[in-house]
């Protein structure tokens, strides 16, 4: 396999593996998050918005109820309702008491409705806005709980206590109770909307929000004209027993939860959303950051691997190109430059000499010395030769003891000089092995490549003209002219 292949391999096993745990752990994530939400999160939040509105109503239950059985309030009902600064002072006095918003007392036998400052107007049967009078007049339980508007307040939206009334035989005498302003539930649903994050609004069986604490759900919009709300809003009407429940929808393209729940002394449904979109940002920011992470391990894998594959495939190269015992390039590395000198001398129009250089009697030296001195003497030779060389020339080892000089733009003249040189630097070096003085000397034979010529003619030449220096007595430089 090539390493540009292997480099590709591992880039796509570490990306496929990166990615793969990535987005699995992501959509896991993504999922419980989900699950945490719709199960424990949104219910839990409805239920605290519950309990907190119960709280609020239990102290003007109370007081309702303490007015419904005060006997100055029922004497003064059966004693024909005289003096109506005296009913209007007490409910004025229980209204700053007990912090109420409104106080008010509704006569039965007078349809009086009277209220702090004095008597507000007459409750008729037919009149829409006192629906509610007649509604708790024939109810069995002693109060009820109404979101009304208050005409006493310029019909500001107000949750009443309507409580009744009865003599002391258990006669029906009218209603009285106090109302509070919706303040109090707006700045829960604004403290929950902003602590939680959460979309908090509630909505009348018509459809219509009443009061919210979102910008996207605003008072007075219908159910009915939000697209993914709307179906979720008929299913929670077709549901029997009003008990709401967690849902689902798509808005703007993002993930909507909402849980549902009714909120029966209301009459109201109380929403509570949240952006799936929102609620996940944390773990999509995680996944980036791993994505990112996984991008720059696997960049530094793949740099490391190609730095090392890199180092090894050169020495690779190298120790397949170099003799070992001289250091010098071996045939191997020959074949491969030789082809780029021919090229570039034909190119240039120029010579190339070869020098085939062989070592006298080598064999005599080994039988002297032992096969390690004769190796000795030949890492010796070696130096000798490359240090009688430019660095241009090319030095390799031919064979056991026979070397090749390859020079570049040299013609005869100066390749006979420099075999001249290197054959003197040899005859007069000693070479020291284990103390004994070793002196040696070498053939050489000469050879220049004709125009056109390929090498194994002028290579045959070189050898050829070492051959006839060995015969001519050795230690001398032959030349084999074309
Ligand atoms: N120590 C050592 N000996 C080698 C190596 N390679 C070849 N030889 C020996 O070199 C000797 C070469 O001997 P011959 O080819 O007979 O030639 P020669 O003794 O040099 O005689 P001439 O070339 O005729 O001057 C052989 O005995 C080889 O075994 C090597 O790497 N190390």
């Amino acid at each position: 396999m090539s390493r540009h292949k292997l480099i590709f391999l591992i880039i796509a096993i570490l990306a496929t593996g990166f990615i793969a745990t990535s987005l699995v752990s992501y959509h896991v994530s993504r999922l419980s998050i989900h699950n945490a939400i719709v199960d424990s999160t949104l219910p839990l939040s409805s239920d605290n918005i519950y309990s907190e509105i119960q709280k609020d109503l239990i102290r003007p239950i109370f007081i309702s109820s303490m007015m419904a059985s005060d006997t100055f309030l029922r004497d003064w009902v059966l004693d024909g309702e005289a003096e109506v600064d005296k009913i209007s002072r007490y409910l004025q006095e229980v209204q700053t008491q007990y912090g109420a918003f409104v106080t008010f007392l509704v006569s039965d036998r007078t349809s009086n409705y009277y209220y702090g400052k004095g008597i507000l107007k007459q409750v008729k049967p037919g009149e829409e806005r006192d629906v509610w009078y007649y509604r708790v007049r024939e109810m069995q339980n002693p109060y009820e709980i109404n979101v009304d508007k208050d005409m006493a307040h310029a019909d500001a939206l107000t949750i009443f206590i309507n409580y009744r009334v009865q003599d002391y035989a258990g006669q029906y005498l009218g209603a009285v109770g106090v109302g509070l302003t919706v303040d109090s539930v707006q700045k829960l649903i604004s403290h929950y909307q902003e602590r939680f994050k959460r979309d908090v609004y509630f909505v009348d069986p018509d459809g219509v929000i009443r009061l919210s604490g979102s910008k996207q759900h605003a008072v007075g919009h219908s159910m009915h004209k939000k697209p993914g709300l709307a179906g979720i809003f008929q299913q929670v009407l077709a549901k029997e027993g009003n008990h709401g429940g967690s849902f689902q929808y798509e808005d703007a393209e993002t993930q909507q939860l909402v849980n549902v729940r009714y909120i029966p002394e209301l009459h109201w449904y109380l929403f509570v959303g949240q952006d799936e979109q929102e609620a996940t940002s944390d773990i999509r920011q995680a996944l980036h950051i791993n994505l990112l992470l996984c991008l720059v391990i696997t960049a530094i894998v793949v740099t490391l691997t190609h730095v090392a594959l890199r180092r090894y495939q050169d020495k690779l190269e190298k120790m397949a190109t170099t003799d070992t015992l001289t250091s010098l390039p071996n045939r191997r590395a020959f074949d491969v430059v030789i082809n780029v000198f021919l090229n570039e001398n034909e190119r240039a129009r120029s010579t190339l000499a070869f020098i085939v250089l062989d070592v006298d009697h080598f064999k005599s030296i080994n039988d002297r010395l032992g096969h390690l001195g004769g190796d000795h003497v030949l890492t010796q030779m070696a130096r000798t030769i490359k240090a009688n060389t430019r660095a241009a020339d090319f030095v390799c080892r031919w064979g056991g003891e026979e070397f090749l000089i390859v020079m570049k733009d040299c013609d005869e003249h100066n390749a006979m000089l420099l075999a001249e040189k290197i054959r003197s630097a040899i005859e007069h070096e000693l070479v020291d092995y284990k103390g004994t003085q070793i002196s040696m000397t070498a053939s050489l034979g000469v050879a220049v490549a004709r125009a056109g010529e390929k090498l194994e003619p002028v290579l045959e030449r070189a050898d050829q003209a070492m051959y006839a220096a060995k015969m001519a007595g050795r230690n001398q430089v032959s030349v084999s002219r074309a």
